[in-house]
């Protein structure tokens, strides 16, 4: 069974690399995709309150056999749960739906600026995390404008923040904000989304260089960033092929070839004006 490296968190916690997100999994297909990822070899599983698919997430944990201590669940508090009495509500209501103890890392999903309830919510993440009923908490999808906030009117540095990265959008002044704080970056639609980005030709001439996929290529770029990484993939072999990524390493010069496809191009929303709730 793979190895899978595992990044500090700011308070010690380790969180593996590469996790199996689950974002439009059908409710009705999640048990088995997860089932699937955790037989491939996966320990860590992202969902959301929004992706409607805890319980069938959960079901695939308990059935799985594994001991608890093993895995790394990540759940995320939705926009129409923001502040602070109505997060201590979504937690208990997703760990409930989850049927786990404690999770391993909560995060307020976006800041919703319109709102302006982000900095009240995260005071209900630190209540959480100091009733240990939460491993690490994070945000994602912050700007370094609204981290810049937290750090002015709260007490814990968020460990994590899942934002939308990769060769399309590097995140690059992101990045940097997370290196001096500490916070570790997490990458979600590490694959763009699976569409242009792996019929590139520079990708695909990476690929054959290695004698790996497009994707296998694209993942362990983003592990040699430094980045965690939680591809989603209802296909098994895909899901296989994803985490099949530690028996190769791409050269300073094959960095530099993906470096090229930087285009600020985003698949998902911009959070500074997202604001659905
Ligand atoms: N915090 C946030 O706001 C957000 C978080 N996320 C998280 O990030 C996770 C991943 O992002 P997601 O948007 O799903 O996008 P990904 O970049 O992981 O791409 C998923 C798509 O790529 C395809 N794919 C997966 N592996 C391969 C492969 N090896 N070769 C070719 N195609 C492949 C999948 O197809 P198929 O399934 O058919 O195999 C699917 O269509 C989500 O599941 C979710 O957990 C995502 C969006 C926003
Ligand atoms: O997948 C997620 O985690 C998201 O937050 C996005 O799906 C987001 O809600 C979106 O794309 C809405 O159009």
């Amino acid at each position: 069974m793979t190895t899978i490296p595992t990044v500090e968190l700011n308070n010690g916690v380790h969180m593996p690399q590469v996790g199996f997100g689950v974002f439009q999994v059908p409710e009705d297909e999640t048990t088995r995709a997860v089932t699937t990822a955790l037989e491939a070899g996966y320990r860590s599983i992202d969902t959301a309150t929004v992706y409607g698919n805890e319980a069938a997430v959960g079901r695939a944990i308990a059935d799985s056999g594994l001991a608890r201590d093993e895995l790394f669940v990540t759940t995320k508090l939705w926009n129409s749960d923001q502040g602070y009495d109505e997060t201590l509500r979504g937690f208990d209501k997703s760990l409930s739906e989850l049927g786990l103890e404690y999770l391993d890392l909560y995060l307020i999903h976006w800041p919703v600026p319109e709102a302006d309830r982000y900095a009240d919510t995260w005071r209900a993440l630190e209540t959480v995390y100091d009733d240990s009923r939460v491993r690490a908490i994070g945000v994602s999808n912050f700007q370094p404008h609204h981290l810049d906030r937290l750090a002015r009117e709260s007490n814990i540095v968020p460990a994590v923040n899942q934002v939308e990265l990769h060769p399309y959008l590097q995140q690059e002044e992101v990045r940097a904000y997370h290196a001096e704080h500490g916070i570790v970056t997490e990458a979600w639609s590490p694959l763009a989304k699976g569409g242009d980005l792996l019929a590139e030709p520079s990708v695909k001439a990476l690929a054959d260089k290695h004698g790996r996929t497009p994707a296998q290529i694209v993942l362990r770029w983003h592990l040699q960033l430094g980045n965690v990484v939680i591809p989603k993939s209802v296909t098994p072999s895909r899901v296989k092929e994803n985490l099949d990524l530690f028996g190769f390493e791409l050269a300073g010069s094959d960095l530099a070839e993906l470096a090229k496809l930087e285009k600020g191009l985003r698949t998902g929303p911009d959070p500074d004006t997202f604001n659905a709730r």
